[in-house]
């Protein structure tokens, strides 16, 4: 039997629920790394040669002292939570955080570090999911921390002008006040920075309705390499006057500038947010629903997750959130918004009326699911763009190809997006379990033309696999431009394109 129940946004199972992710209790995100010191550093655990930066010396400090008294960490237990991911599951070694506060400074900085060949880790809220947010060796961190001011807001375009390390959520609630929201919504809101998550070319639960980042961001200051300041933080929809430069930085992950100040293009706050969680019994039944959902909920369709039951499972086990529900073998999470309640609300009882006739609707949640897998013990994370109709069947074969040596095998993610997150989790890291999912996953991927990083970008631990979905002459034009503003390779080394196979010297 079918049941279905709305939920208006601000309703509180749905605060709770979206809340949590972002700070878990005893988890927060890219800070209070109790276990960093279980956490074997990345240097050891992957085949990676340090390259021959100039190493941290004593004047250096000093001069940096110099330039931002009492924003420079290097007290080892203060740096230490810097130097590991939210994951736990790499870990640089890093001497030295900084915390410019100015643009100015963060040229500063990275003219001191150009002239003497430090290499430069620039970090948000560490919130990334692929090792791109942390060192891999002795990477000077250069936190955006405190470059968190609201530059601009203006009402009539929408258009917000900010420093990079505003948190997403605190954006949100400034904007929210003046009836607008942010384009984007993630699950690590509450701590990731809206200047890494232009980096990263954050996706989330938004990019159905508001479009990607790409579109969305007007105009970025960076701060390059060797120390310059590149002031594209334009504010207009509307700009054809030569390349469109801040595209390059958008999804570079730190690799070829520091993000210092972004210009993005807000919506109005909606006024009606509606959620539904449907339960169906099949995949097919999940690809049913969204193609009814779409015509029938037409233009206030902003949301179209879904979960499988082990997602649920350990959702449920881990996080102690029950569902609403009779068990099912797939959930789906719908949101709509729109300008009129009733109105939005009478689509959504329609639709909801014709799937729970043909008997696809239960009810469940979504947006824990990244923490609570954490608790099962490594997590080895795939971020896959696929076309829809085959997206699950990933899932079944890599169920099918580890079968015992794998806890978990677990499909969920932006369906609507055609965005699949495949999550397999064990006791523990374990070479013999990555050579069973890597390349295989790759090889799977590029086979339905697919891209093996769909949001979460390629940082550390996907950028030898790069080829699996882009040809040989894009890696190499992407290897000129990084050549051209970066000849010294000092801002995020090891990280987005590939190299050669190295040996460690760690
Ligand atoms: O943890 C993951 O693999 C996905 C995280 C995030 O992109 C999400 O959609 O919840
Ligand atoms: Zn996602």
């Amino acid at each position: 039997m079918a049941s279905a129940v709305l939920w208006r946004r601000g309703a509180a199972w749905l605060r709770s629920c979206r809340g949590n992710r972002r700070e878990p209790p005893g988890v927060p995100r890219g800070r209070g790394c109790a276990g960093s010191r279980d956490v074997v550093p990345t240097c050891e655990r992957y085949a990676v040669r340090r390259l021959p930066f100039a190493r941290l010396e004593e004047r250096d400090v000093a001069a940096f002292e110099r330039l931002m008294p009492g924003r420079v960490v290097s007290a080892e237990e203060e740096v230490k939570p810097f130097n590991v991911d939210w994951l736990k599951s790499v870990r640089g070694c890093s001497q030295l955080v900084l915390k410019p506060q100015t643009t100015a400074e963060v040229s500063q900085v990275l003219r001191y570090c150009y002239e003497r060949n430090l290499a430069v880790n620039p970090q948000g809220g560490n919130t990334g999911l692929v090792g791109g947010s942390v060192p891999v060796f002795d990477e000077i961190i250069l936190s955006t921390a405190l470059m968190n001011q609201v530059i601009s807001f203006d009402k009539v375009s929408g258009i917000l002008v900010c420093q990079a390390g505003c948190v997403l959520e605190r954006l949100n609630e400034y904007l929210e006040e003046q009836g607008f929201i942010m384009p984007l919504d993630l699950g690590a809101k509450g701590s990731c920075h809206i200047g890494g998550n232009v980096a990263t070319n954050a996706g989330g639960l938004r990019l159905l309705r508001y479009g990607s980042l790409r579109g969305t961001v007007l105009g970025l200051e960076v701060v390059l390499a060797d120390g310059s300041a590149l002031d594209c933080l334009m504010s207009l929809r509307k700009d054809n006057t030569g390349y469109d430069l801040k595209q390059l930085f958008i999804g570079s992950e730190g690799t070829l500038g520091v993000i210092t100040a972004v210009s993005i293009l807000c919506p109005q706050k909606p006024k009606a947010v509606n959620v539904a969680f449907l339960g169906c019994p099949s995949f097919a039944k999940v690809l049913e629903t969204f193609t009814t959902c779409r015509a029938m909920l037409g233009e206030i369709l902003s949301a179209y997750e879904f979960m499988d039951e082990k997602c649920m499972e350990l959702v449920e086990r881990h996080l102690k959130l029950s569902s609403p529900v009779a068990d099912s073998p797939f959930y789906v999470l719908i949101e709509t918004s729109g300008s009129n309640s009733t109105h939005d609300e009478e689509k959504l009882n329609n639709f909801l009326e014709q799937a729970m006739a043909s008997g696809m609707v239960l009810w469940s949640l979504r947006e824990r699911i990244t923490e609570a897998l954490t608790h099962e013990g490594y997590v080895y994370k795939y971020d896959i763009s696929l076309p829809v109709a085959k997206l699950y069947n990933l899932v079944t074969d890599m169920r099918a190809r580890l079968g015992q040596s794998a806890k978990n095998v677990v499909g969920y993610g932006h369906l609507g997006d055609g965005n699949l997150h495949l999550n397999i989790t064990a006791e523990s890291y374990s070479h013999s379990l990555l050579d069973a999912i890597e390349p295989f996953v790759y090889e799977w991927t590029a086979r339905c033309s697919g891209s093996i990083s769909a949001e979460h970008g390629l940082g550390f631990k996907k950028k030898q696999f790069i080829q699996y979905s882009k040809p040989r002459e894009a890696v190499v034009l992407m290897q000129q431009f990084k050549a051209m503003l970066d000849p010294k390779g000092i801002l995020n080394p090891y990280k987005t394109l590939p190299s050669a196979p190295e040996r460690s010297t760690c």
